[in-house]
Order: structure tokens, then sequence, then C-alpha cells
């Protein structure tokens, strides 16, 4: 065999053995997981409609990712709400205790909303109780003086992502405070101040625990008294425990002493494998529409927002003051940021109407101003609240709100679409 062939030989085994590998690498690479984060998708069929919506979200005109300049006298309004300090902790009970208005819960102007938030970080305790209402373990403080808050514990760390289905895990206490602020910003004030508050395991709760508390406490491995309180799916093995320094950190609401009315949500998810009604009729909204005034269906639509962008599929049922919904019970919001469920939304795409005012509002915190804005107003208290990724993720479903009314306007023509309402 002459040189050339015996060279050429080689050269064909060696492109055999390149191929080879290139094929047994290829084989190999279809079978690892995909690395790139893309928000899950369920494996069910993608509904007709949920489709229709990407694709409006595709085609959004540009004004709602960039921001809107009438924003600016709103944000600052927002800022002079939220950046006080000083007024003493008397006038500032007093306030909330004589306030009245049909707009807001709570007083809000010229510091207010600062000071009422200042007052319940500070406030000492009087004592500490068990809070038996609900499904979630939550502690009664009464401050001296005589409000009331409820306290959700810290479960998770920020960065920790819930996974499963859509109410998953512990409440998030930093959702109850991310959203008393996001509301504020979209002007919805039906909802009660909500702080991330430290408390001491020894000077402010074990000094002034009831009894009843104290007998649903035990000491862990390290010595540390930890709760477990009395609540639907609290046990004895499931506590909360103060961190290195003894203390507990959780978000405090200030208690509504006040009559509301509880009422099922029609839009409400299953807790089992059976699908709700509003999950198989396409004409559901007309059903409700029979049963509930329109002024309670926009009502529940904005809520149903507020619940789209921070994923919290758990509103159940909610609680009405005043003719109003009372945005109460906010903890299951910001478990996973990858994650954009859209069926929340259901109550607006089915329905297809949203009030004036409130599309006015979403329209003014476009292109970032949302997530600027709470930032600003959650560090005159110090806090964080959450995560970039959550804040991304917030304004990725801002924009997916903005599609569906685009959708709904597609549909029905703008005229059908919004609805000016007095009082909500
Ligand atoms: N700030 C508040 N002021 C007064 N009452 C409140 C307040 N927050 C919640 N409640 C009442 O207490 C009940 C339980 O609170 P919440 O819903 O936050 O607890 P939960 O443990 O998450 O309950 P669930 O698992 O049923 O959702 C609510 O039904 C509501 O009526
Ligand atoms: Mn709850």
């Amino acid at each position: 065999m002459s040189m050339n062939c015996i060279f050429g030989f080689s050269l064909f085994l060696l492109l055999l053995v390149v191929l080879n590998i290139y094929f047994f690498y290829n084989l190999s690479v279809e079978h690892r997981p995909a690395t790139f984060k893309l928000p899950m998708v369920k494996s069910e069929p993608i509904p007709p409609v949920i489709k229709e919506i990407n694709e409006y979200l595709n085609r959004l005109p540009s004004q709602y990712h960039t921001k809107n300049s009438k924003f600016v006298s709103v944000q600052r309004n927002l800022i002079s709400s939220f950046n006080s300090s000083g007024a003493s902790l008397d006038s500032v009970w007093q306030n909330v205790e004589n306030w009245a208005d049909e707009e807001s819960l709570f007083p809000y102007k010229n510091g207010a909303a600062g000071q009422i938030l200042q007052a319940m970080r500070t406030s000492q305790i009087a004592f500490v109780d068990n809070a038996p209402k609900g499904t979630q373990l939550k502690l009664l403080l009464v401050l001296k003086g005589n409000q009331k808050l409820y306290f959700k514990p810290k479960r998770y760390n920020l960065s920790d992502v819930i996974r499963g289905n859509i109410y998953a895990g512990y409440d998030r206490h930093n959702s109850e405070v991310f959203t008393y602020y996001l509301a504020m910003v979209l002007n919805y004030k039906w909802v009660a101040p909500s702080v991330i508050r430290r408390i001491n395991i020894n000077y402010d709760i074990l000094a002034h625990a009831v009894p009843g508390l104290k007998r649903t406490m035990v000491k862990n491995s390290q010595g540390s008294d930890c709760i477990y309180g009395k609540c639907y799916y609290c046990k004895i093995n499931e506590t909360v425990c103060p961190d290195s320094t003894g203390h507990i950190e959780g978000a405090g609401i200030l208690y509504l002493d006040k009559y509301f009315k509880v009422n099922k949500s029609p839009w409400r998810h299953s807790y089992n494998s059976k699908k709700m009604e509003w999950e198989n009729d396409k004409d559901f909204c007309k059903k409700v529409s029979s049963l509930l005034s329109t002024k309670r269906i926009l009502n529940l639509i904005d809520i149903a927002i507020i619940d789209f962008l921070i994923q919290n599929g758990d509103r159940h049922r909610y609680e009405v003051y005043k003719h109003k919904i009372l945005l109460l019970d906010n903890g299951k919001g910001l478990g996973n940021p990858m994650l954009d469920e859209l069926d929340i939304l259901a109550p607006l795409y089915q329905c297809c109407i949203i009030s004036s005012k409130t599309w006015q509002m979403l329209e003014l915190v476009s292109g970032g101003s949302l997530t600027e804005t709470i930032q600003l107003l959650a560090s005159f208290q110090g806090e964080k609240l959450t995560t970039d990724d959550h804040y991304r993720a917030i304004e990725r479903r801002l924009l997916k709100v903005y599609a569906t009314v685009m959708y709904c306007i597609g549909k029905h023509g703008s005229a059908n679409v919004f609805h000016n309402i007095d009082g909500i």
C-alpha cells in the first residue's frame, strides 16, 4: 500500500471516530434537562383564549413597555404619604380610630401611611396570644394602647421558590407586606397596613405571652423556645423558632376591628383534581352576572389583577366591608417568579370588563414604575420585601394584564370593556 493510501485510510478512520463521538454526544444531549429558564408550562393543551392573549402580548403597543410621564405627580404623592416620621404614637392611633372615608380604609395623606407603619413596627407589645382563625399559624399582638396586629411569621427566605400547586406551602410573610404596597400604588386602598416586624422571643413574646400561647410552645434541640401555635394546620413538629439573635420575623398586619361579610369567590381554585365550574364553562361570567352586580364583578376583577401580579391563587373567599372587597389574606403570593398562572385572570378574560379608574391606574405604572415605586416606598421602612426575580416577574405579568385588556377590546370593543362606576 502506498503512503498516500495509508494516509487516506487513516483520515477516513479518524472521520468515522469523530462522527461517532458527535452522534453519541447529540444523543446524550437530548436527554439532558434544558437549562434555560422558561416560565413553566402546564402539560395540558393551551386554551384558545390564552393563545389569543399571548398574541396580543407579542403585539403590545410600545407605550406599555415605557414609563408614563403622568405617573410622576402620582408618585410624588405616594412618597409624601410614606416618607414620614416623628408623629407621636398616641396621635397616630387616634387618627386611625377616628378615620372614616369611603375610598381608603386608613388615613394615608401627608405622611399618615408611613406613620401608621412606623407605629406598627415600634409600639410596645402588651400581650401576645394565638390567633386561631384560619388555617395557618398566626399570633395576635396586642399593642400598648390596645391596637391589635395579626402576626404571620416568616417561614421562607425571600429567594425560596415554592413549587407545586397554586396554594402550596405556608403563607409568605413578605407577600402580605408587598401586597399592601402594591395595592396602595395601584390606588386600591381597602387594604390593611402591613409591616415587617421582628419580635424578641424573650422580651416581646415570653414576657407577654398568655398561658394559652405558652401551652403551644416547645423547646427545640438547641434549647430555643419555639411556637407551633393553634390553627387548623398547626402541628407540634412544624414550629417557628427564633433566629440566632433571638428574634422571630413576621408580617404585622393591622387588625380590622370591624364587622365584615365573608363570601365564597366564584372563581376560587379547586383543592382537588375536580375542575371548578369556571374552568369548564366559557360562559361562566354570564352565570355570575345573574347573581352578582356589575359593581361587585368589577371589584372581583380588581382583586384578580392584584392576585395575578403576585400569583395568589388561593383567594377562595372574600370579605366585604361597606360594599367593597377587603384585600385581606395575601400570604400566598410571591411563591415562584418563573410561573405566570394566567387563569388567576379568568374573571377579567371571561367577563371582559374593567373599571375605567383601574385601567387608568394600570396605564400609569407601565415600564418599571411599579417596581421602582414599591422599592422606594418600602425603603422608607428599610425593607426590601422581595427579590429582583419577583420584581421582574411582576413587570412581566403587568404586560400580560395589558394584553388581556387588549384582547377584550379586540373582542368586544372598548365601549363594552370600560365601565365607570362610583365607589370601586
Ligand atoms: N387584618 C385582619 N383584621 C381582621 N380580621 C382579619 C384580618 N386578616 C384576616 N382576618 C380574618 O381572619 C381570617 C383568617 O385570616 P387569614 O385568611 O389571613 O388566615 P389563613 O390562615 O391564611 O386562612 P385560610 O387558610 O383560610 O386562608 C380571615 O377569614 C379573616 O376573616
Ligand atoms: Mn390564607
